[in-house]
C-alpha cells in the first residue's frame, strides 16, 4: 500500500469517531457565505451588529487642545525654572467656553478640566500645586512643558480609520463612533436563525411535569447565546419526536430563515428523527463530530438555509454552539475571524479524560496563593449538569489524544469572558 493510502486510510479510522472540530469548522466555513447585504442604521442600532464598511472619524478628537486637570494654563517658559515663580491670574475657562485674550509673560488662566487652553498657554499646573492669593498663584516649578495637555486629535486624527469593516460593535465601538459625532453606520443585514427544540419529554415552563417530563431548557440556552450573538431569532417552539411534525417544521424554517438550530435527535435513538429528516428533505454534510461534550453534531443544508442539528444534552448544546455554531454564524455575518483566546494555566486537580475526543471541561480560572493563575473543574462533568456551566468562568481545553491529566500539569483554557 502506497504512503498516501496509509494516510487516507487512518485519516478515515480517526474520523470514525466524529470530525476534528478543527476540519468541522473549516468544513463549514466552506460552505456558508457570508451576507453581503448592507443596511443604515441609526447608531444604536448597530449595538451587536457588524460593520459593512471601515469608518473614519470625519473630525479630530478631541477637537481642540484641552486641560486634563481643573487647575491653572500658564507659558511653559514661565515655569521652567526652579522656581517659586509668581503668576497673574487673568480670567478663568470652564469646559464649553472659550477664552478669546492671549497669555503673556508672567500670566495664568484658572482653567477647568476639559476647558480649551488659552493662546500662548500650553501648560497646566494641578490646583493642588498651586498657592492662590487674590489675581497671585505661586508655583513651585520646574513644570514639564506640555504637562495636564490633551492634544487635539490624540485619540483620533481627522480622517483616521476608526474601526474595520467586518468589526462587531460593542460599548466601545458605540462610544468612539459618537465620539467622531456619527449618527448613522453601515452593517451588514442581520442574520435570521431559526430554532426548535425536540422531544415528547419535554414541557414548558410555567406547566407542572408529567410522568417522565423534564423542561425545555436549551430553547432558552440557545435564545440568550443568540440574541447576544445579535442574530434575529425565531422560536418555532417544541416540535415532536415524529417524521410528519419534524418536515413540517423544516420545510417552514427554509422558506424564512437563513439558519436553523435544533437540539435533540440526532443520535442513534429510536426517536432519533432529526438527521433522517435532514437527509429526507435537504443534505447532510456530517453529523459527528470528535468533541466531547457534543458528537452527534449534524451539520447540512436544508433548502437555502444551514443547518445545525445541535444533541439534546443542555451542555452538549452549550459545547457545540460555542466551538462550531457560533463561530459559523459570525462568518454568515460578515465578521471578522476572532483570534484563539487559549491561555495555558496550572490545573489544580486532576481531570479525567480518555484520548479519542477533543474535550471542553467546564473550569474555574482564580488565583492560587502565589499569586499565580490556576484552574479547577466545577465538578461533575456529565452532559446533563447545566450548572456545570453557571458555575464556571471557562473552558479547559483538552486536546485529542491526551489522557488524565495530573494536578499540576498545564492545561489549556478558553475564558468566557468575551465568549458567553
Ligand atoms: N447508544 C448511544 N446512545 C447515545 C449516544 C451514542 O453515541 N450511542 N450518544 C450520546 C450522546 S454523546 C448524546 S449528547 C446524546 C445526544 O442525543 P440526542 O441529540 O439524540 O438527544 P436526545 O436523545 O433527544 O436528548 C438527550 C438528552 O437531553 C435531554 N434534552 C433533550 N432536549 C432537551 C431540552 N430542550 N432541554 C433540556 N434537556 C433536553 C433529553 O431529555 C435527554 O436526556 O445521546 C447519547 N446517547
Ligand atoms: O458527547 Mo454527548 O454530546 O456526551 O453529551
Amino acid at each position: 500500500m502506497s504512503e498516501t493510502a496509509n494516510a487516507s486510510q487512518s485519516c478515515c479510522d480517526n474520523h470514525a469517531g466524529g470530525l476534528p472540530v478543527e476540519e468541522a469548522r473549516a468544513r463549514i466555513k466552506g460552505g456558508i457565505q457570508p451576507v453581503t447585504v448592507r443596511e443604515r442604521v441609526a447608531l444604536r442600532d448597530a449595538l451587536h451588529r457588524i460593520l459593512a464598511e471601515d469608518v473614519h472619524s470625519p473630525v479630530p478628537v478631541p477637537a481642540h487642545d484641552n486641560s486634563a486637570m481643573d487647575g491653572y494654563a500658564v507659558r511653559a517658559a514661565d515655569v521652567a525654572g526652579e522656581g517659586p515663580t509668581e503668576l497673574r491670574v487673568v480670567g478663568r475657562v470652564l469646559a464649553g467656553e472659550t477664552y478669546e485674550g492671549t497669555l503673556g509673560a508672567g500670566e495664568c488662566l484658572r482653567i477647568m478640566t476639559g476647558a480649551p487652553m488659552p493662546a500662548g498657554g500650553d501648560t497646566v499646573i494641578m490646583q493642588e500645586q498651586a498657592e492662590r492669593t487674590g489675581d497671585l498663584i505661586r508655583v513651585q516649578a520646574p513644570h514639564r512643558a506640555g504637562n495636564h495637555v490633551r492634544r487635539a486629535g490624540e485619540d483620533l486624527a481627522e480622517g483616521e480609520r476608526v474601526l474595520a469593516a467586518g468589526q462587531r460593535v460593542g460599548p466601545a465601538e458605540l462610544g468612539v463612533m459618537a465620539s467622531s459625532g456619527l449618527v448613522e453606520v453601515s452593517v451588514f443585514r442581520r442574520l435570521r436563525v431559526a430554532f426548535f427544540s425536540t422531544g415528547d419529554e419535554l414541557q414548558g415552563v410555567g406547566q407542572p411535569l408529567g410522568p417522565g417530563q423534564i423542561y425545555d431548557s436549551n430553547r432558552y440556552t440557545l435564545f440568550a447565546a443568540m440574541q447576544r450573538l445579535g442574530v434575529e431569532t425565531v422560536d418555532m417552539g417544541v416540535i415532536g419526536d415524529d417524521h410528519e411534525s419534524l418536515q413540517r417544521a423544516f420545510r417552514e424554517a427554509s422558506a424564512f430563515a437563513d439558519v436553523l438550530v435544533t437540539s435533540g435527535g440526532v443520535s442513534v435513538g429510536e426517536a432519533d428523527y432529526v438527521k433522517d429528516t435532514l437527509d429526507a428533505l435537504g443534505q447532510v454534510d456530517f453529523w459527528k463530530v470528535a468533541l466531547r461534550p457534543g458528537r452527534p453534531l449534524a451539520y447540512g443544508k436544508v433548502g437555502r438555509a444551514v443547518f445545525f442539528g445541535l444533541p439534546g444534552n443542555p451542555v452538549s448544546v452549550m459545547a457545540t454552539w460555542y466551538q462550531i455554531v457560533r463561530p459559523a454564524l459570525l462568518h454568515m455575518m460578515g465578521a471578522q475571524p476572532e483570534p484563539d483566546q487559549l491561555f495555558p494555566v496550572r490545573c489544580a486537580e486532576p481531570l479525567r479524560k480518555r484520548p479519542g475526543r477533543m474535550e471542553f471541561q467546564r473550569g474555574i480560572l482564580t488565583w492560587d496563593d502565589n499569586g499565580q493563575p490556576q484552574v479547577r473543574t466545577t465538578g461533575a462533568q456529565g452532559s446533563g449538569i447545566l450548572s456545570s456551566v453557571s458555575r464556571a468562568n471557562c473552558f479547559i481545553v483538552l486536546p485529542y489524544n491526551a489522557g488524565n491529566v495530573e494536578a499540576g500539569e498545564t492545561v489549556m483554557v478558553q475564558p468566557f469572558h468575551g465568549l458567553i
